[in-house]
């Protein structure tokens, strides 16, 4: 598991820790961790060139000592100076190392540079970024050079990942200590790029984090397996109430994610002509075709999802307070969140829900702006997990899934290949598969966004792909879970986007 945490989290370890050892050695241990990585990318580090962009706090100070040891090592180092201040004994030791210095308008550097390490600022940082920093941070990131962000990008606040203004778009970030929840929760994650963790000795005084990213090993700790004495009704049977005359591929989608991700059963109740789909995609599924909109007469089930493609009139309104009135966990998604934003009191219900927004649904459930929510998902998530009393996973670029205790959890197999029609009613599928086999909202929630992610990647594979493509992947993404692959650790890093 990947524990991210606040600034003022890894503020307060720091200054345990750094209590307990000589000054100056956190900084050392930064910086070697940031010169390592940074020699790595290089590949041949005698005569290549490096700028640092230098701010006036301990960041620049990381920067500048990097600087140092690259330089020792034979790189042309410039380091432009952009702060009130600079890090004097770091400005020496690169100046001692034969590094030179540059004002913060000679910018000429950046464009030659093989590498530019932005060390403006850190977790020190508030607010938008000033000039000179935000011009610099992206005069950076337009550059041809490699960017590696000292701790986090510069722009990017390190606690929610919200960007305001301008920021440094990175290749790597090294990020010291631990992750920072900006690095995993986009905007931030976007500017982040691949982040590498360098240890300089904080795990020991790190609180309780702030946010957690499911790795292979815990989902696959959480998945269900089936035991010798498993039958169909032990496997769990999901109920899918979902499309319409109008949506008939959101109810086939749905119904496939659920069958692709091991339910006992799925029982599919809807009208005529979504019937008639589901019918001749999935001959496994059992079918009651509704004369009315109640799910009463269609069998014991032990979770429902409800929504995809189900339109949002009287008879789906009706449909949906039938659902919900069973005392089963209930997945809504889609226009079943369009009926709960148009009646909240469909939610008043003790068995556990959970709901599966995008940034637009969410905000038709809340009544927070749309642009507010993409800007700060996880304060968003968490709020609407509270507010309503219900698990909630946002979806969209890095899904997050908040619980009103305030725990929340981001998943890291999501890709932009996602992206398209029809991804949600499988994600849909896969977790009410899951709650249906006993999985809380929570764990299924996440166990369900790190296997559609996955099996989102092998559907794509560098390519575009379909939602019926990434439902047919869902056994392989199992597989690769639970059979140990090294391809669910080694998820490509997410490619620098201009
Ligand atoms: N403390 C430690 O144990 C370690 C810290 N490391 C590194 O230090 C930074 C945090 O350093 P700090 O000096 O606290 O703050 P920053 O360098 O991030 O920035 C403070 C500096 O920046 C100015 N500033 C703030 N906001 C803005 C803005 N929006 N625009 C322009 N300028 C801004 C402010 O005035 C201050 O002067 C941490 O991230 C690590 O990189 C370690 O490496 C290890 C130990
Ligand atoms: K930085």
């Amino acid at each position: 598991m990947r524990t991210a945490y606040t600034a003022d989290q890894i503020r307060g370890a720091e200054r345990t820790l750094m209590a307990r050892l000589p000054e100056g050695t956190l900084m050392q241990r930064a910086a070697a961790g940031l010169a390592s990585v940074c020699a790595h990318l290089l590949g041949q580090v005698y005569g290549s060139r490096v700028v640092l962009l230098v701010g006036s706090g301990d960041n620049g100070g990381d920067a500048l000592y990097a600087g140092q040891r690259l330089a020792r090592r034979g790189a042309r180092v410039v380091a432009v100076l952009a702060g009130s201040k600079t890090h004097e004994a770091g400005l020496r030791a690169l100046l001692d190392a034969g590094g030179r210095v540059a004002g913060p308008g000679d910018t000429r550097e950046i464009d030659a540079a093989d590498l530019i390490l932005d060390g403006l600022v850190g977790i020190g940082a508030s607010g938008a970024l000033r000039e000179p920093y935000a011009r610099l941070a992206e005069q950076a990131g337009a550059a041809p050079g490699l960017v590696v962000a000292v701790d986090v990008p510069s722009g990017v606040d390190a606690s929610t990942g919200r960007v305001e203004g301008a920021a440094a778009r990175a290749t790597v970030t090294v990020t010291m200590g631990a992750y920072k929840t900006g690095l995993l929760v986009d905007p931030g994650a976007k500017f982040a790029g691949r982040v590498e963790l360098v240890d300089i000795g904080l795990a020991p005084y790190l609180p309780e984090p702030d946010v957690a990213a499911l790795g292979r090993d815990d989902v696959a700790g959480l998945l269900p397996r089936p035991g010798a004495e498993s039958d169909k009704y032990r496997r769990g049977v999901l109920g899918v109430a979902a499309g319409s005359h109008l949506y008939t591929g959101a109810a086939v989608l749905a119904v496939g994610g659920a069958l692709r991700a091991g339910a006992g059963m799925v029982r599919y109740a809807g009208a005529e002509e979504p019937v008639a789909q589901v019918r001749a995609h999935w001959p496994e599924a059992v079918i009651t075709q509704l004369r009315r909109p109640s799910v009463d007469d269609v069998g014991r089930v032990q979770a429902w999802v409800l929504g995809p493609g189900l339109g949002t009139d009287e008879w789906a309104h009706e449909l949906a307070a039938s659902v919900l009135a069973s005392d089963v966990p209930v997945l809504v998604d889609a226009d079943g969140l369009t009926l709960l934003a148009l009646d909240s009191a469909l939610l008043r219900r003790t068995a556990p829900v959970l709901l599966t927004p995008h940034a637009g649904e969410l905000a038709r459930l809340t009544g927070a702006d749309r642009a507010d929510i993409e800007a700060d998902r996880l304060r968003h998530v968490r709020a609407a997990a509270a507010e309503l009393g219900v698990t909630v996973l946002l979806k969209g670029s890095t899904t997050l899934v908040a619980e009103p205790s305030g725990a929340a959890r981001v998943n890291v197999t999501g890709s932009s290949w996602l992206a398209t029609g029809g991804t949600g009613d499988v994600l849909s599928g896969i977790a009410g598969a899951l709650l249906a086999q006993g999985l809380s909202t929570y764990d299924a929630a996440s166990c369900g966004a790190y296997v559609h992610g996955l099996a989102g990647r092998l559907a794509a594979d560098g390519a575009p792909l379909t939602a019926a493509g990434v439902a047919t992947a869902v056994p392989a993404a199992i597989r690769t879970v639970t059979s140990g692959s090294t391809l669910a650790e080694n998820l490509p890093s997410r490619s620098r986007e201009r």
